[in-house]
């Protein structure tokens, strides 16, 4: 085993555990995106059990392996409260898929469009989103 695959060890969880999560990817489609579709679901993983999204990568949709460990590399070595936590993967029988905290407000660019917000709270989460991408000082 490779430090770099040590370094992720804890992070991951059975394909089956993915499997009994979503009816076999069979439901429970919340959303797809560059990655693959995504499910939602209720999943064990390092910090316990909760509702997760689950990302599961489509080779059709243009994205590979490289943009799966630059994901978890990133993800896992950088938390921030502005940022949505990344909570486990799976890479197993040719499987790739990464495991989220669930964001029961949706999506950030869906909420951005809700005409329920002021234009101020709206740069409010723009300024959040950055400090969240630059770092824990800004
Ligand atoms: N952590 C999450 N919690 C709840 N819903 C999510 C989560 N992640 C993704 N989703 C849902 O899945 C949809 C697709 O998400 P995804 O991140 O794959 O695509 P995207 O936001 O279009 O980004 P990209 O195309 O760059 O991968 C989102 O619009 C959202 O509805």
């Amino acid at each position: 085993m490779t430090s770099a695959t040590k370094e992720f060890e804890h992070l991951k969880i059975h394909l089956e555990e993915l499997k009994k999560a979503t009816n076999s990817f069979g439901s429970k489609v919340i959303g797809a995106g560059g990655f693959g579709k995504v499910y939602k679901g209720e999943v064990s993983h390092s910090k316990g059990r909760s509702m997760v999204a689950i990302k599961r990568l489509n080779r059709e949709y243009g994205q590979g392996d490289p943009e799966f460990w630059k994901e978890i590399m990133m993800l896992s070595r950088y938390t921030h409260n502005n940022l949505i936590s990344l909570l486990g993967f799976c890479d197993e029988n040719g499987e790739k898929i990464i495991v989220y905290e669930y964001a029961s407000n949706g999506s950030l660019d869906r909420h951005l469009s809700s005409t329920a917000l002021t234009w101020t709270q709206r740069l409010k989460i723009y300024l959040d989103a950055a400090r969240g991408m630059l770092g824990p000082k800004v």
